[in-house]
């Protein structure tokens, strides 16, 4: 909700018509607009390989749900990922992760790539304990989510302190890098790609550091400027083809 509908459009427009050479075949890039825009983003991105996500989706198909947005017409409009259970949803709206599981599964039902945003709430001031507690708190999340979809799913995981969105900085390297190796580990041995990426204040300089436990940035306020993202996406293709 930091755009409006033309804003929303010229964004995504202007997405389109970043350099040919902004990004190659190794990166993919999704853009996340709000439902109402979504089926005209799609419109405008059909001609790319950008892939266009939904903020939220319900846990049902059909029925008497009056005001919910159903995954079946997420799909139908354009939409192959959709964000579940961020921060704020589950902060001001209630979402726990018995209702983040449950959408994820209404997602993967439908043919969408579930991307589950997890992360600690708090940032304890010692690193080796804040590592644990991140553990502690992230791996249910991540585990309800595992048990919710079938094992070929192809899934994202966001790796979202709570702490680092819309903070100056975001978490130390160190601190995502031992916390998303150990919950990658929950994941092994499943048929779908499982993907990790991070997100919280991340903008230049954060990839790079954090390449070797990450698959990618879930990018915030940084890339509401397209010459910011330009930027970014360059670094993410400098730092994944070594
Ligand atoms: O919440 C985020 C992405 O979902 C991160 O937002 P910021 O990068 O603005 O902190």
């Amino acid at each position: 909700m930091y755009f409006d509908l033309p804003t929303t459009l010229s964004y995504v427009r202007g997405v389109l018509q970043l350099d040919g050479d902004a990004w190659n075949s190794r990166i993919d890039l999704f853009i996340i607009p709000d439902f109402v825009s979504l089926a005209e983003c799609g419109r405008i991105l059909e001609p790319s390989s950008i892939m266009l996500g939904a903020q939220d989706t319900f846990s049902e198909d059909k029925g008497a749900y009056t005001g919910e947005v159903s995954p079946l017409v997420l799909r139908q409009a354009g939409a192959t990922i959709v964000e579940i259970g961020h921060a704020e949803r589950r902060a001001m709206f209630g979402e726990t992760d018995e209702t983040v599981a449950n959408k994820a599964g209404a997602a993967a039902r439908n043919g969408l790539v579930p991307l589950v945003c997890i992360g600690e709430k708090t940032h304890h001031s010692v690193a080796s304990a804040a590592v644990g507690a991140a553990i502690q708190e992230c791996t249910p999340q991540v585990a309800s989510v595992l048990a919710a979809v079938p094992d070929d799913t192809d899934i994202i995981l966001a790796y979202e302190p709570v702490w680092a969105i819309g903070a100056k900085e975001p978490a130390d390297a160190d601190h995502v890098v031992n916390v998303t190796t150990e919950l990658r580990k929950l994941a092994a041995g499943r048929k779908g790609t499982t993907r990790i990426v991070y997100g919280g204040s991340a903008g230049p300089g954060t990839f790079a550091k954090i390449a070797d436990s990450v698959d990618g940035l879930f990018l915030g306020r940084f890339a509401h400027d397209i010459h910011n993202l330009k930027a970014v996406i360059q670094e993410v293709g400098r730092a994944s083809s070594v």
